[in-house]
Order: C-alpha cells, then sequence, then structure tokens
C-alpha cells in the first residue's frame, strides 16, 4: 500500500492521521518483542489485549499499514512489524553526530539498541582537549571546531546534542549551519531552529518532575483500604 502526501491536511501525515502516527513506536516496540518470540501471527483482539488498547482503534490503525488481517487468521507479525518500520523510516541507516561526549553523550554512545535499529553514530564532537581523539564505543571524539568541515564531507540526517545548557543553542547553530535536517535534542533549553530542521526535545528532568508531583499527589491521598 502506498501512502499518498496529504500535505494540505495537517492531521495526516503521508495519508496517515497523526494519531495513528503517534502510537508507531508503541506498535514496534511489540510487534518486534513477538517477532523476537517467533510468534507468527496474532489476531487483532490478542495484540489489542497485549497492548493494553481498544481493539477497534487497533483494527482502524492496521488499516492504514495496508491489509494484512485475514478473517479468522490474524495479522502475520513479520509482514506488520516490516511495514510499521516502512512507516517510521526505519528500513534504511540514518546518520548521525553527537555533540558533548560527557556523561549523557557517552551513555547513549554505549546504547547497542540504536545502532541495531540503523541510527549509527558517525562522530562525536566535543571540545574538551582531554576527550578530543579518543574513541567512545569505537566512535572517534572529534574537536567540535571541525564539526562543520566534516559534516561538509560526511553529511549526516541527525544531530544529537548532549551538551551541558549554556553550549545548546550554539551547537544547534553549528548543526544547521553544517546542513543536519533534525535534531535530537537533551538540553534543556527551548532551541530555536529554522522551520525546515525537525526538532524532538529530550527532556529527562521534566519527566521526573512530573513524576514528582504524581508521587505527591499520591502520597497526600488516604491509603486505600
Ligand atoms: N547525565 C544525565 O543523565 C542527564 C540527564 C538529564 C539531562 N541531561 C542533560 O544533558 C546534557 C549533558 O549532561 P551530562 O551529564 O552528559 O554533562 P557532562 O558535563 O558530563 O557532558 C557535557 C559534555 O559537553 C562538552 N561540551 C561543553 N560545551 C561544549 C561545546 N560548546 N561544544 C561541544 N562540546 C561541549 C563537555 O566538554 C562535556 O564533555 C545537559 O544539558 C544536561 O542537562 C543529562
Amino acid at each position: 500500500m502506498d501512502f499518498k502526501s496529504n500535505h494540505h491536511h495537517k492531521n495526516f501525515i503521508d495519508g496517515v492521521p497523526y494519531a495513528t502516527v503517534k502510537r508507531l513506536p508503541f506498535y514496534h516496540r511489540f510487534l518486534t518483542d513477538l517477532s523476537k518470540k517467533e510468534v507468527e501471527r496474532i489476531s487483532s483482539r490478542e495484540l489489542a489485549a497485549k497492548m493494553g488498547i481498544n481493539p477497534s482503534q487497533l483494527r482502524q490503525d492496521l488499516c492504514y499499514f495496508g491489509s494484512f488481517g485475514q478473517q479468522g487468521y490474524g495479522y502475520r507479525v513479520n509482514d506488520l512489524l516490516r511495514e510499521v518500520n516502512r512507516i517510521l523510516g526505519l528500513n534504511q541507516e540514518i546518520k548521525m553526530v553527537l555533540v558533548g561526549g560527557g556523561h549523557l553523550g557517552t551513555a547513549l554512545a554505549n546504547y547497542d539498541n540504536f545502532s541495531r535499529r540503523g541510527f549509527i553514530i558517525k562522530a562525536i564532537f566535543d571540545k574538551n582537549p582531554e576527550v578530543i581523539g579518543g574513541y567512545i564505543k569505537g566512535i572517534p571524539v572529534l574537536d567540535i571546531k571541525e564539526l562543520q568541515e566534516y559534516l561538509r564531507v560526511e553529511p549526516v540526517e541527525i544531530g544529537v546534542i548532549t551538551t551541558p545548557a549554556e553550549a545548546a543553542q550554539e551547537t544547534a547553530d553549528r548543526l544547521v549551519q553544517g546542513g543536519v535536517k533534525a535534531i535530537w535534542n537533551f538540553a534543556p533549553v527551548s532551541l530555536k531552529v529554522p522551520e525546515e530542521v525537525l526538532l524532538e526535545n529530550m527532556h529527562i528532568s521534566e519527566s521526573l518532575l512530573l513524576l514528582s508531583f504524581k508521587l505527591k499527589q499520591r502520597r497526600n491521598q488516604p491509603d486505600p483500604v
């Protein structure tokens, strides 16, 4: 099934409703899990129950991924996963650079699952002479001054920012000048980037603050009897 572009309707991305797109990573996770367990097929009822979502919602979502379901047979897990991967753009390698090879940068570089899914960190950039010239998980750590020249020779699509907050905007500017198409930002800053550059923020501390709030709420509630 081919998706017609539907740019004039902002609730749709490539013919898939945004609400469905937002659930794609969730489908990806469950289908990958089933595929690993070598489950060949699954009914929409079973899959919905596993994922804790409404079966009719699930059937509706899956309609957008192509017609894989067969009455009384269910869905072929691998076909469905392949389609979800295709829609998510995971059927090709995506090159990234990471700026800020400190604690978080090192943790991300060490996380095997990104490269397993095709997200390849080509180089890490830092300004600290003590780390420049070294390697993190086999990835070279280069001088931030070389970023522009590097990207000219080796264009990448995603720039990951794991610098301290104060350095995040100048890092974003450098990445944009270098021609990256998307930024994955972990610094607790609202970055300004041109409209054509995609920005996804991963504000870990904000998530922790939310948890703190919920914890406080629960503490204030009387214990259930
Ligand atoms: N470590 C975590 O678990 C964590 C959690 C939540 C948020 N964050 C955020 O992630 C970011 C990084 O945190 P961290 O703990 O890894 O810090 P860190 O100090 O360990 O690492 C930051 C790295 O960025 C480099 N750097 C500084 N300025 C630079 C510049 N202008 N250009 C290139 N490199 C530069 C430093 O030399 C250092 O290696 C921060 O914005 C922090 O708020 C981190």
